[in-house]
């Protein structure tokens, strides 16, 4: 279980996450919602070791990993796939599959061909582009690509921020099933998004932060549809000006 318990962090004097606490079950796809600035990106950089946190645990497998780098906190299996499809551009797409191995010890990695089929399996399009350099694929075949590049390691829990930002509408299903499907393999999934609608359709359980708050966590099943997701990453029940302004 990846386990987040009493959370603070920000930057420099600013403090963005206040006191958050979850839990992220192996097999288990939690999205977090919630509008702009309300911290998600923050909240996942400072799991991935990325912010240093300011008080508070994060532990994964029983172990704590809050205050370790970032190589290491992939290593010990929880990866993070950046916000805009953060792949290596002038690496030919197998390249990039290939780094998505790179800092695990030589005895876990696997062989190059077993990773290839696995990949190009998913998305066959990315096999189509094998040996052609990333920045010749379209957002969505290097969102792709950038999840791909996380999975190949097998962690045990991957941590995906908007990966459907701006991609075509068609596209998206596509994105979220392959993660849905990591989680039939028993990875848990943490996914940052701020539409609503086609994500609550894949998650097990909804949480949605605001001013660096978590104010509303429930099952899937026990939300009643998207207007009260909208209503929470608005402000909840006592929606006021004060819900979108300066914290
Ligand atoms: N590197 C940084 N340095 C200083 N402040 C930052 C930095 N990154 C984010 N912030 C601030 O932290 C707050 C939370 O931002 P964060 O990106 O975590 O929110 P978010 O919920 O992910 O928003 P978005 O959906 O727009 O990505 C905002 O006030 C933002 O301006």
């Amino acid at each position: 279980m990846l386990q987040v318990e009493g959370l603070s962090a920000g930057y420099d004097r600013m403090t963005v996450l206040r006191d958050v606490s979850l839990e992220l079950q192996p097999g288990q796809l939690v999205l977090l919602l919630g509008p702009n600035g309300a911290g998600k990106t923050t909240l996942l950089s400072t799991v991935a070791g990325l912010v240093k946190p300011k008080g508070g645990s994060v532990s994964a497998g029983g172990t704590r990993i809050d205050g370790w780098a970032p190589e290491r906190v992939a290593r010990h299996g929880v990866r993070l796939v950046m916000q805009g499809h953060r792949v290596f551009p002038e690496t030919t797409v197998e390249d990039n599959i290939r780094l998505g191995q790179i800092n695990l010890p030589r005895g876990r990695r696997r062989p190059e061909t077993e990773i290839f089929d696995e990949a190009f399996d998913v998305f066959g399009i990315l096999g189509e582009k094998r040996k052609q350099p990333a920045r010749d694929l379209s957002g969505g075949q290097q969102q792709m690509l950038a999840l791909v590049q996380a999975w190949v390691a097998r962690p045990d829990f991957m941590l995906c921020d908007e990966p459907s930002m701006g991609l075509a509408l068609a596209l998206v299903p596509e994105i979220l099933t392959f993660l849905k499907r990591r989680t039939d393999d028993g990875m848990g999934v943490l996914l940052v998004e701020q539409s609503i609608d086609q994500p609550l359709r894949f998650a097990d359980r909804v949480l949605v932060m605001r001013q660096g708050e978590i104010r509303f966590a429930e099952d899937r099943a026990d939300v009643t549809g998207v207007e009260q997701l909208a209503q929470e990453m608005l402000g909840g029940a006592a929606v006021g000006p004060s819900a979108s302004g300066p914290q």
